[in-house]
C-alpha cells in the first residue's frame, strides 16, 4: 500500500499507543519517522522507525522534517492523557494538546501534507445519555482533557473546509494490553491506568489495588469501561490511513471493544491470568470518572471493515501480564 516508499510521521511514537502503530506501520513497509520529546514515553518502546527527539512546538524542527523527508500522512498521539491531572492544570493540557498541536498542522499546511490521523478519546462524549455511545453522541466532556482533544477535533473539521486536510479522529475507549511480542507495552511513571496496576499488585510490585468509588449505579457498584486491544487499536488507524489514501472523506470513529467490564470484573479476570491473589482496598470516587463507558464501533466496522482481533478481556489481559512479566523479570 506504499508503491512510493514515502513517510509517515508518528508524532508520539515512542508512547504506549504510538509505538504499537510504528510496529505496524513498519510491517506493513512504511517509512516511518517519528516525532517524539519522551515526556512520558521512552526509546525503549522504539523498535523501528527513525526516532527524532524534540517536541510539537518546536516550528523549525517541524519545517526541517517535512523538507528533508518526503510525508504522506501524519498520526498524531502526543498529548497529556490524565484526566484528574487536566483538572488542576489545564493550561498544560492546552498548551501540550491544543496549542502544539496548532504548530504541527501549520507546518502540515505550509508543507501541503494533507492526510491526519488523530488520536482522539471517549472522553469528548462527557456523562453518557447512552449506552452504547455512538459517534454523534452529544459531546459534553467533564474535563480539560476532553476538552482539548474535541478542541482539535473541531480546529480538524476548519482546516478540512479551509485547506482540504482529510482526517480520521478515532475516539479510542480504554486502550488496554500490549504487543504479543512482550517487547513493547505500557509504560507510564506514574503508571495511573487500571490493568497495568492491577498487575504491579499482582506480581507484589505495589501493596495493594485502590478501587475508585463502589458505589457506582452499575451491578457491582464500581465503573464500567470498554477495554480495547492496543494492536486493534493500530489496525484501525491502517485502515483509516488506506481510506484516507483511496480518497476518502473526513471522519470520526469510535474504537472500542463494545463490551464493559467493571473494575471488579477486571480484577477478578487478572486474577484468572496471573493465578495470583490481587489484593483490593476500596476507597472513594475518583473525580471525573463516568460510571459507564462503553463504545458502538459498528460504523468503523461497517465504513472501513475493522475486525477487532481481540473479543475478549481475558486474551488482552494475558497480553498485559505477559509485557509485565518480562519487565520484572
Ligand atoms: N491510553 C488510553 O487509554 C487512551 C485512550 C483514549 C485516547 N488516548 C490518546 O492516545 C494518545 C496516546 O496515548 P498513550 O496512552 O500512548 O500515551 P503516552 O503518554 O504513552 O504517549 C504519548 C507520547 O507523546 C509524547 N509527547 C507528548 N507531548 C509531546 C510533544 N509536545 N511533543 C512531542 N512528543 C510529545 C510523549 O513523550 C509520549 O511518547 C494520546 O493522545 C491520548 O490522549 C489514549
Ligand atoms: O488505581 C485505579 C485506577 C483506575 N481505577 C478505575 O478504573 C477505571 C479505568 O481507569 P483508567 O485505567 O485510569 O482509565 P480511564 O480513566 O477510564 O481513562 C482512559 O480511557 C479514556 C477513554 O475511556 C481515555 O480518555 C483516557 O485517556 C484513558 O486514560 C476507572 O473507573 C477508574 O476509576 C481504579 O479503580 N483504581
Amino acid at each position: 500500500m506504499n508503491p512510493k516508499k514515502k513517510s509517515v510521521l508518528v508524532v508520539g511514537g515512542a508512547g504506549y499507543i504510538g509505538s504499537h502503530m510504528v510496529r505496524q506501520l513498519v510491517e506493513a513497509k512504511w517509512n516511518v519517522v517519528i516525532l517524539d520529546n519522551l515526556s512520558t514515553g521512552s526509546r525503549q518502546l522504539v523498535h523501528g522507525g527513525q526516532l527524532v527527539q524534540g517536541r510539537l512546538g518546536d516550528v523549525g524542527l517541524l519545517d526541517q522534517l517535512f523538507s528533508d523527508h518526503d510525508v504522506a500522512a501524519v498520526m498524531h498521539f502526543a498529548a497529556f492523557s490524565q484526566v484528574g491531572e487536566s483538572v488542576d492544570q489545564p493550561l498544560k493540557y492546552y498548551r501540550n494538546n491544543l496549542a502544539e498541536t496548532i504548530n504541527l498542522l501549520d507546518a502540515m499546511v505550509r508543507h501541503r501534507v494533507l492526510r491526519f490521523i488523530f488520536s482522539s478519546t471517549a472522553a469528548v462524549y462527557g456523562e453518557p445519555e447512552a449506552i452504547p455511545i455512538t459517534e454523534n453522541h452529544p459531546r459534553q466532556p467533564t474535563n480539560p482533557y476532553g476538552n482539548t482533544k474535541l478542541a482539535v477535533e473541531r480546529m480538524l473539521a476548519d482546516c478540512d473546509a479551509a485547506f482540504g486536510l482529510k482526517y480520521a479522529a478515532l475516539r479510542y475507549f480504554n486502550a488496554a494490553g500490549a504487543d504479543p511480542s512482550g517487547e513493547i507495552g505500557e509504560m507510564h511513571d506514574p503508571e495511573t491506568h487500571l490493568i497495568p496496576i492491577v498487575l504491579k499488585a499482582a506480581s507484589g510490585h505495589i501493596n495493594n489495588i485502590q478501587v475508585f468509588g463502589t458505589d457506582y449505579p452499575t451491578t457491582d457498584g464500581t465503573c464500567i469501561r470498554d477495554y480495547v486491544h492496543v494492536n486493534d487499536l493500530a489496525q484501525a488507524h491502517l485502515l483509516a490511513l488506506n481510506a484516507l489514501f483511496d480518497g476518502g472523506a473526513s471522519a470520526v470513529y469510535n474504537l472500542g471493544s463494545s463490551s464493559g467490564y467493571s473494575v471488579k470484573e477486571v480484577i477478578r479476570i487478572a486474577e484468572r491470568v496471573t493465578g495470583k491473589k490481587i489484593p483490593v482496598v476500596e476507597g472513594p470516587r475518583r473525580l471525573g470518572d463516568p460510571a459507564v463507558l462503553v463504545a458502538s464501533s459498528e460504523k468503523i466496522k461497517n465504513r472501513l471493515g475493522w475486525v477487532p482481533v481481540y473479543d475478549d478481556l481475558e486474551k488482552i489481559i494475558r497480553t498485559a501480564w505477559n509485557w509485565h512479566l518480562k519487565q520484572i523479570s
